[in-house]
């Protein structure tokens, strides 16, 4: 949906101290699965805590027009009724994936071995985005697309009618491009093998062992070895759904820049997957504390209590935690600016095809407020200016990217002068109640 409206600008003022809780919402990544497994099984899941973003409703919306019945309860509840695994039905309009890369790639790896046809699209930003990574996988399964040049949306997905299961080694470090690999391989019969040198984000994995699908994980020289057993009855789960620690990441930081503050988000999922950012802020010197650590539905779950944290320094952050922050480079630069020296990102190309070219992006609204940047094509750095250093004062492109959007806005709260960008409607997308949570705390984000 997004990328689709009028623009909405936005300038985030310098601000006091940020206090209390914030209770940011339900996991992305987890949304979009929970959405999808509930649509290939067989029965009733029912989801509290989903994330109610533009990309996770186009993603419920899609489910309906494959055939499964998904209900909004209201206040998070909802409700899927499956079709099973195979049983998806040929929708009769095109799906529009609006910016959401998990949605579309997921998808497309969960309707690939079904002998049905689906035309998928999205907003002008997703369809710039690459989908070869995922149609050449499911290709072996005997899968046939037909896209725009270079493997862009829109593109028309035919399903194999009589599938094969595959061993694929993932040639680039991606949780879409894996996921939608097994998910294709439900519907394959025999076991269905991917491969992956650098571990991504397992929910898939530990979702599909909940949903009752026979799933091996092995850590072996060549990386991890997933290997998926087709044709399983998926059993409708119960899924509470952890607050989002790729939301979390803009209050933490913003807590951390702005003197005085205090700031605790309760709830957060820290599977080590998606955990890296957290140690990266606590390497530069971050007030960062877990608190109540616990596991709640399969994933390792904290409160996280973030405080002002004046003297944080630049780090080089090792390639090898990229996967595990991938997200969070965006944030982890407007930090950068405020520490003391230079912070090095390395191993980070993907960075360059998400919603936007993300270092691109936040290089050029970093120079805009007075911040040095130098980047290549797989790393970027950031010359910190320490606490209160950065001057500010600029306005900075979001390049329809809800994160490049929300860490200018998080910028903003620690400069001397306002930050402005060009349009926060994306923030919709993964953090729909970013402004009200924030004004809570304090900040003061404007509509201009
Ligand atoms: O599988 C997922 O839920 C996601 C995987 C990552 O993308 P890639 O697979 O492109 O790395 C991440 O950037 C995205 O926000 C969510
Ligand atoms: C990369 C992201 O999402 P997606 O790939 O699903 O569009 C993100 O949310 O930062």
């Amino acid at each position: 949906m997004s990328g689709h409206g009028t623009p909405i600008p936005m300038t985030s003022h310098p601000c006091g101290p940020l206090t209390g809780t914030a209770e940011v919402p339900g996991d992305k990544s987890i949304s979009h699965r929970s959405l999808i497994l509930g649509a290939m099984a067989v029965g009733e899941t029912r989801i509290s805590g989903l994330l109610e973003g533009e990309d996770v409703l186009d993603t419920a919306k899609a489910m309906r027009a494959f055939g499964a019945e998904v209900t909004d309860h209201g206040g998070g509840e909802w409700s899927v009724h499956g079709v099973g695994v195979g049983g998806f039905a040929e929708p009769d309009q095109v799906i529009d994936c609006g910016n959401s890369g998990t949605g579309v790639r997921l998808i497309m790896g969960a309707m690939a071995t079904s002998p049905i046809t689906a035309t998928f699209t999205g907003d002008a930003s997703l369809n710039k985005r690459p989908m070869a990574r995922v149609t050449d996988p499911l290709a072996l399964f005997g899968t046939q697309s037909v896209g725009r040049e270079g493997g862009r949306l829109p593109m028309t997905i035919v399903g194999a009618a009589d599938p094969v299961p595959v061993h694929y080694k993932v040639p680039v470090p991606s949780a879409q491009v894996k996921s939608a690999v097994l998910l294709a391989g439900l519907n394959a019969p025999g076991q269905t093998v991917v491969v992956e040198k650098e571990a991504t984000r397992d929910h898939s994995e530990r979702m599909l062992t909940g949903f009752g699908a026979e799933i091996t994980v092995e850590d072996t020289d060549e990386g991890r070895v997933i290997t998926l057993t087709g044709r399983p009855e998926l059993k409708p789960q119960v899924i509470a759904v952890p607050r989002d620690p790729s939301s979390a990441a803009f209050p933490v930081c913003a807590a951390l820049i702005t003197p005085g503050s205090d700031v605790l988000v309760p709830g957060i999922g820290l599977n080590p997957t998606r955990a890296g950012l957290f140690t990266t802020l606590r390497e530069m010197g971050a007030d960062l504390t877990y608190e109540n650590e616990r596991e709640e539905g399969g994933e390792p779950v904290a409160d996280l209590r973030a405080k002002y944290s004046p003297n944080m320094k630049g780090i080089s952050v090792p390639a090898e935690r990229a996967a595990s922050m991938i997200d969070e480079y965006p944030v982890l630069s407007v930090v950068a600016a405020n520490a003391a020296g230079t912070t090095m990102m390395g191993g980070v190309k993907e960075l360059r095809v998400k919603e936007s070219d993300r270092i691109d992006a936040m290089a050029r609204g970093l120079r805009a407020n007075g911040v040095t940047v130098d980047e290549g094509d797989d790393w970027w750095s950031v010359e910190g200016l320490g606490i209160g250093g950065v001057p500010g004062g600029g306005t900075c492109e979001s390049f329809l990217d809800h994160r490049i959007a929300m860490s200018f806005m998080v910028m903003g709260m620690g400069a001397t002068t306002p930050v402005s960008v060009d349009d926060g409607g994306p923030i919709a997308t993964s953090f729909p109640i970013f402004e009200p949570l924030m004004a809570a705390l304090g900040a003061r984000v404007e509509r201009t």
